[in-house]
């Protein structure tokens, strides 16, 4: 189980992460939801020990990230896609991440085949789509049988195939009874993947629970996200795009 309790992140006098509280459970899909800049990856990053809280806790199976002696056989991530080397082989990354971790090198050829990388294996990251890129930083995550997955945006820019795989595969590890977190900016993407919905803006939770609590009297959970998120992206300085912070 991962659980957050009043999670605050402070830039300067800024609250990115503003009084953060849910909990995300064994055997099911947390969908965390919010627009560019609400403050998912920070939240996330958090949980996994690489940042610093500025109040509040971000605990795993009640514990920190941190202090967990080997974290890859409690806990998978991904963040920022596979993370990976390009010039490397799909099995060369998957066998440096094993072996700094101290799992078997059977694994990989389990994880290539649960991800459809089987036959990719001997591939250069150069030579990946961003699909497959998706696939093997699922792969590396999984390298350790963790009982809990922490995914970061990763139906990012892929197509309705890419899309609808990582939606199935999700579904079938919280059917396998792992925790399963996943953050997204498109409720579209999350609507039938998640069984749990937080939805977040501005740093604070604007909304959580089964997806008809968070639907509400809207007709569907994508319009109940724009309307509890609308108008509240923010983004960092020098980026082309704005909302009202831009
Ligand atoms: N090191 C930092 N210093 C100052 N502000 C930061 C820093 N890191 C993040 N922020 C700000 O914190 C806010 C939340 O950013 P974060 O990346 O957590 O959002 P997000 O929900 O993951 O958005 P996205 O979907 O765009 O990745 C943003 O306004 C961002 O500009």
């Amino acid at each position: 189980m991962i659980e957050f309790s009043h999670l605050v992140k402070r830039h300067g006098s800024r609250a990115v992460v503003n009084d953060i509280s849910f909990t995300a459970q064994p055997g099911r899909v947390t969908g965390f939801l919010g627009p560019n800049g609400a403050g998912k990856s920070s939240t996330l990053r958090i949980l996994l020990s690489l940042d610093r809280a500025s109040s509040g806790s971000a605990l795993v199976n009640g514990v920190t990230y941190r202090s967990i002696r080997n974290p890859l056989l409690t806990v998978g991530s991904m963040l920022d896609g596979p993370g990976a080397n390009r010039g490397r082989t799909a099995k060369a990354h998957l066998t440096w991440v094993a072996q700094s971790n101290g799992i078997p090198l059977s694994r990989i050829s389990e994880v290539l085949a649960m991800t459809g990388l089987s036959g990719a294996a001997r591939t250069r990251i150069s030579g990946f789509s961003l699909g497959m890129g998706q696939r093997l930083g699922i792969a590396a995550a999984l390298l350790g049988d963790p009982e809990i997955l922490v995914l970061d945006e990763p139906t990012n820019g892929l197509d309705p195939d890419g899309i609808r795989w990582i939606r199935r595969f999700l579904r079938s590890l919280a059917a396998d009874g792992k925790t399963v977190l996943v953050s997204s900016h498109l409720m579209g993407e999350m609507e039938e993947t998640a069984d749990d919905f937080i939805v977040i803006a501005q740093g604070s939770i604007v909304a959580q629970g089964t997806g008809d609590a968070v639907r509400g009297a809207h007709r569907t959970l994508e319009d109940a996200f724009f309307a509890l998120t609308e108008g509240q992206a923010s983004y960092r300085s020098g980026d082309l795009t704005g909302g009202e912070h831009a």
